[in-house]
């Protein structure tokens, strides 16, 4: 790829600075005391929903560490997502999505209508998984999704879903700490999951790019869902756009820790109290990044509006139209693949003016 492919070019203004800041201050919150249950610390709980709530509303953007996903599975995901992409792209192939399949292996992936320097494999939490056919509102058939199981590296299907069932219960335990922050009962958003969830992971890898002042790995987004649990190699290269001054800010890897941001439900169902934070991906001429985030997404028929319990008609109307997830995340994913002439759909776009 010595030709520079204007697919992938960012318009001067969304280019990456090649030396970023390096972020201090996203916080690096301990779970232990809701993870390891034999000490029940109630002024330990509540000082971490404290917590919780001050990164929520301060950065969007928090770090966990002690949080309950055995760092061996997590391993053997990371080592069979290497596996899986140096396969040749033939036998990749052989797992494409396309518009039959919705998940598997795809490096065609635009945001913001330009081109992401990445390859990716998506694989869904639940089996079937419940999304309406199109995004059309009139057209209520739902399809029930299955996922593609690569051949190789073997054993691939086990590993995935045994690392499903782990990060799905930190998914679950952020949620209640999220909810008893704003002040609501811990299992508020358990019912929006708990049955037909949408959630899915990503296997992604970023191969080394020659042109890292020009392209990016993904372009800057917000996440739809709401909430993403996000797994970084050593490499590094996320940015976090800095709520206090708006300037790109570089997350620095942990070792075995988990990067959380709250995605635009989340921002929907709090009213605006908690931000869905813009973030980007940098590439670079070297090295090669693998990340792994969890999308975890409510049942596709979840009315996304925010909650009566933190709206109030005098001082705090509601900020946002109700919207149906699953008709969002199709639409989405709809425009996803091709450069379009204007930007998808965006929660903005039910705000209420
Ligand atoms: O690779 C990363 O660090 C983040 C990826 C990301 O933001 C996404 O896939 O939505
Ligand atoms: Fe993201």
């Amino acid at each position: 790829m010595g030709e520079v492919d204007p697919a992938f070019i960012q318009d001067p203004e969304h280019r990456p600075k090649l030396s970023p800041i390096e972020a201090t201050g996203i916080p690096v919150i301990d779970l232990s005391p809701i993870i390891n249950k034999a000490v029940e610390n109630s002024s330990a709980i509540e000082a971490l929903v404290k917590e919780i709530g001050s990164a929520c509303k301060e950065w969007g953007f928090f770090q966990v560490i002690n949080h309950g996903v055995p760092l061996t599975l997590r391993q053997r995901l990371e080592e069979a997502s290497r596996e899986f992409f140096a396969q040749s792209m033939e036998d990749k192939r052989k797992v494409n999505r396309d518009e039959t399949t919705l998940t598997g292996y795809y490096d065609t992936e635009h945001t913001k209508n330009v081109r992401d320097w990445k390859e990716v494999f998506d694989f869904f939490a639940k089996e079937p998984t419940l999304l309406p056919l199109s995004s059309d509102e009139h057209d209520h058939r739902i399809h029930h999704w299955t996922n593609q199981s690569p051949q190789y590296p073997p054993n691939f299907r086990v590993i995935i879903q045994e690392y499903i069932e782990e990060v799905q219960k930190l998914g679950y335990k952020l949620l209640e700490l999220i909810a008893l922050s704003l002040g609501l009962e811990a299992n508020r958003f358990e019912e929006f999951f708990i049955k037909h969830q949408t959630s899915f992971v990503r296997l992604n890898h970023y191969p080394p790019c020659p042109y890292p002042d020009l392209a990016l790995g993904v372009g800057r987004h917000k996440d739809g869902g709401a909430l993403t649990i996000l797994a970084q190699d050593e490499v590094g290269g996320l940015e976090v756009k800095r709520k206090t001054d708006q300037e790109w800010v570089g997350v620095k890897p942990t070792p075995d820790a988990y990067i959380i941001n709250v995605g635009d439900i989340i921002q929907v169902w709090s009213n605006d109290a908690y931000e869905s934070v813009e973030h980007r991906v940098m590439v670079n001429t070297e090295k090669e990044r693998f990340s792994i985030p969890f999308f975890f997404n409510p049942a596709h028929d979840a009315e996304v509006k925010p909650l009566e319990e933190l709206i109030n008609e005098h001082n705090n109307p509601a900020k946002y139209r109700p919207y149906k997830w699953g008709k969002f995340l199709i639409h989405r994913r709809d425009t996803n693949f091709k450069k379009h002439v204007v930007e998808n759909l965006q929660i903005y776009h039910y705000k209420i003016k």
